[in-house]
């Protein structure tokens, strides 16, 4: 009875001018009453990458819900890019970029110095995206914790492209993600970033670049 009585609500809201994220958040709510599990709980299950299918599967055909839940870069507003870069802090940038270089065959690019980020930045080329290799530049360069507790250097973020990156900030605000900046700055390349804690990214740190 409740069910068919949120399916209907649902299948109104399709009427009302409202943003599909609004949507799919009120389709997580009623997907966890149906469910009996907490509103994090499906957070969790679906995070900001489910897709519809993993949505269908969960709920069985008798049990109305067969509208399978958004992503949240389903939104009209952005989309979900592509993989843009990996980024690793190294300590010898000459000796990393050498290693991607002379050893893997590699083209690299030369080092930029990005005072405004604290960091130096060598780009290695790949054929389906890029490396990016980070030196602390400065004194307060935010990779320099970073180094200290990872020595030999290791993977410091990624970054991903979304087609607006504003509106993608918005969401993720919305969705209880901390940015690590009041606004977007200027990434590494010309356009504009914002890094996400890694702490409510399952323990990576995620840049979300301009496509
Ligand atoms: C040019 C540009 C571009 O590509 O466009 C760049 O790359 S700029 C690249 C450099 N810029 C940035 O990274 C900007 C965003 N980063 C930041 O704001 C900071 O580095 C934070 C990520 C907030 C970390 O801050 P800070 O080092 O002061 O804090 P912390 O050392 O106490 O770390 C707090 C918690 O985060 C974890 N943590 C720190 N850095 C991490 C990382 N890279 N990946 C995964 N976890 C990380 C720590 O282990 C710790 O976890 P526990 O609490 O569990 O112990």
């Amino acid at each position: 009875m409740f069910s068919a009585g949120a399916d209907v609500f649902i299948r109104c809201l399709k009427c009302v001018s409202v943003s599909k994220q609004i949507r799919s958040l009120m389709q997580w709510s009623f997907q966890a009453s149906v469910h009996k599990q907490p509103v994090s709980d499906i957070f969790s299950t679906y995070g900001s990458h489910a897709t519809g299918r993993a949505a269908s599967s969960l709920c069985p055909p008798s049990m109305l819900c067969h509208q399978p839940a958004r992503s949240l870069s389903d939104s009209p507003v952005w989309k979900l890019g592509r993989l843009n870069h990996i980024a690793i802090a190294v300590p010898d940038l000459q000796a990393a970029a050498s290693f991607y270089q002379d050893v893997l065959g590699a083209r690299v690019s030369d080092p930029q110095a990005l005072p405004e980020h604290g960091v130096t930045t060598v780009f290695v080329e790949l054929s389906n995206t890029k490396l990016e290799l980070l030196h602390p530049l400065g004194d307060a360069s935010p990779i320099a914790k970073f180094l200290q507790r990872n020595a030999a250097g290791g993977l410091h973020h990624v970054c991903l492209e979304v087609s607006d990156i504003e509106a993608a900030v918005e969401t993720v605000r919305a969705s209880g993600v901390r940015c690590l900046a009041k606004t977007t700055s200027i990434g590494a390349h010309g356009k504009p970033v914002m890094f996400l804690h890694p702490a409510d990214c399952h323990g990576v740190l995620v840049e979300l670049e301009q496509e």
